[in-house]
């Protein structure tokens, strides 16, 4: 094994530390990929998939996409529509999630953005804070701020914050409201398009992403298995919302049937219920690991 980038590989870049890299690297070990991953190597190479993994700062993850240095790249949608760069996003990987907003003082009284109009905003995501701006005809001046971005209003350095937002925790201690959304995101693949277009390369990239929908997808459901009186075997079909028909067993006692199907996260508990009350009895609720539907 060689301690180059392998020309026949594809290359992945993730976040080297931070919010993402911990999920991130799940996700890749969840879907079977074996590779060390030390906080001070810079790339580590997978030892059962032709994939090769860059440990980056996030803001240079879709530049080396669009550039080539990389096939694929983890990083939040922000950053990807912040470097404006002409990547795919090929797939959302449903973790990371938080929002880019428009937070102004508590006691301003500012509740619209046009009453913003010719004031101050700051931001680290001047790009897609101008463009939100100017899209809404509404002119203000951006002021790029590399962290901390929520005390600026207090310091009289702008009138509005752009920033992202997940628990809101950080505008509350700050006392500020959001007044408008920019953009919503979360963690997503992207990927260089010369890579897409190149057969070998885009064959090992669609076997990555059907790992990572096994994954997603499994993440969804609940495997349930049950008893159901026989006389109530019919209805019980057509409230659950299985993949296909649930898969029906005979049990010792012709009375009874044992029901296994998969449900719906969004929907288990109200399915259970139902099912309670139909009678379902030895109700036995378990994770799957990877799903193929
Ligand atoms: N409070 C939050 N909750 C959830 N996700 C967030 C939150 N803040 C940021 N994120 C997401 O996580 C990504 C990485 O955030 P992080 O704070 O680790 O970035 P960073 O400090 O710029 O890291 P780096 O050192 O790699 O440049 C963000 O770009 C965003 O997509
Ligand atoms: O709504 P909340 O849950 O409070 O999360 C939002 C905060 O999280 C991020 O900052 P981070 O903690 O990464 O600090 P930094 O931007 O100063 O690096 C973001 O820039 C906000 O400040
Ligand atoms: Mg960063």
């Amino acid at each position: 094994m060689t301690s180059k980038l392998s020309g026949d590989h594809i290359k992945l870049a993730i976040q080297k530390d931070g919010r993402l890299t911990e999920d991130t690297r799940n996700l890749l070990r969840t879907v079977g990929l074996h590779f060390e991953s030390y906080k001070q190597r810079l790339f580590s190479i997978c030892r059962n998939f032709p994939m090769d993994i860059l440990y980056v700062r996030d803001d240079d993850i879709a530049e080396y996409v669009a550039e080539g240095v990389v096939d694929l790249g983890i990083v939040g949608r922000n950053l990807v529509v912040e470097a404006d760069k002409p990547v795919e996003e090929i797939m959302p990987l449903n973790y990371g999630h938080c929002s880019l907003k428009v937070a102004v003082p508590a006691e301003s009284g500012i509740s619209r953005i046009e009453q913003l109009a010719g004031c101050k905003v700051a931001t680290s995501y001047p790009v897609t804070t101008s463009r939100f701006f100017e899209e809404r005809n509404v002119d203000v001046n951006v002021i790029t701020i590399s962290g901390s971005v929520e005390i600026t209003p207090a310091l009289g350095v702008a009138s509005a914050i752009v920033d992202l937002v997940s628990t809101g925790s950080s505008l509350r201690l700050n006392d500020l409201i959001a007044i408008e959304n920019v953009l919503d995101s979360q963690s997503v693949v992207i990927a260089n398009r010369d890579s897409l277009a190149d057969n070998q390369k885009a064959a090992i990239v669609e076997r990555l992403l059907t790992r990572f929908r096994g994954v997603m997808a499994a993440s969804e459901y609940k495997y349930v298995m049950m008893n159901v009186p026989a006389s109530a075997l019919e209805y019980i079909s057509t409230i659950m919302p299985g993949l296909k028909s649930p898969t029906v067993l005979p049990t010792a006692d012709p009375s009874w049937m044992a029901v296994h199907t998969a449900i719906r996260e969004d929907m288990f508990w109200d399915v259970i219920e139902e099912l309670k009350t139909l009678g379902a009895q030895g109700i036995l609720v378990s994770s799957i690991e990877k799903m193929f539907v």
